[in-house]
């Protein structure tokens, strides 16, 4: 019981702690994004939704049962559907964040990229953190439509790019969410950057060695 509880603190805290560094450095505005983490128990911690990721309540985040029921704290983000499927296509994950970052919001706008995997392997860290990105097609922000073409493509890949939208990433913990998500926009800022340039992303040997030390 009394683990139990400290995990529930513990969790509440983290993502009030990384909500605010992310809203700090600009990696979302407003009140864009989301969010979530789930207990060993599998029960999910979620921002409220029109909250500011800059100044959450740790005693006012939404909680729901493991079966997706909200039982207590503020109404939650109109993307619950959103987390829960990204829960449900992948079991090993405890952490999920949804953000409008600026550069990689930018890149689900533009035509003519592989929905399969919108970004070339630019860096290793890319590869490490991210790996693939699958694109999901376009629909209204809180759409169940659009969390069920996530979870789809999320059986493959813990980071998907939700077409004029921006990236939703699981990871085990909430830290691995928050450092794949930092490493996709950095990336996303550095493809616009060399946008016209003649590149050399890693070979596919190179980019396989990454993802199978
Ligand atoms: O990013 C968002 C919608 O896609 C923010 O919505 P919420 O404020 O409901 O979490
Ligand atoms: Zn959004």
């Amino acid at each position: 019981m009394t683990s139990i509880h400290s995990e529930e603190t513990r969790l509440r805290d983290e993502i009030v702690e990384v909500g605010k560094s992310l809203f700090d450095r600009c990696f979302t505005f407003g009140s864009t994004g989301n969010i979530s983490a789930r207990l060993s128990t599998g029960e999910m911690l979620m921002t409220p939704t029109n909250a500011s990721m800059g100044s959450l309540d740790p005693g006012r985040l939404s909680k729901f049962t493991a079966e997706g029921v909200h039982v207590s704290g503020d109404k939650p983000t109109k993307e619950a559907f959103l987390h829960q499927c990204m829960y449900c296509a992948r079991e090993s994950s405890s952490a999920v964040v949804h953000l409008h970052s600026t550069h990689a919001v930018a890149v689900s706008i533009l035509d003519g990229l592989d929905p399969d995997d919108v970004l070339p392997p630019l860096t290793a860290y890319y590869v490490m953190r991210v790996g693939r990105l699958p694109m999901a097609p376009y629909f209204p922000p809180g759409d169940t439509a659009l969390a069920e073409a996530v979870r789809d493509r999320a059986r493959d890949s813990h980071a998907v790019l939700l077409a004029n939208h921006g990236p939703v990433i699981a990871g085990k913990t909430l830290k691995e969410a928050q450092y794949a998500m930092e490493e996709l926009e950095e990336t996303a800022k550095l493809f616009l950057m060399l946008r016209g340039e003649r590149l050399r992303p890693l070979s596919t040997h190179q980019a396989e060695a990454l993802r199978s030390p």
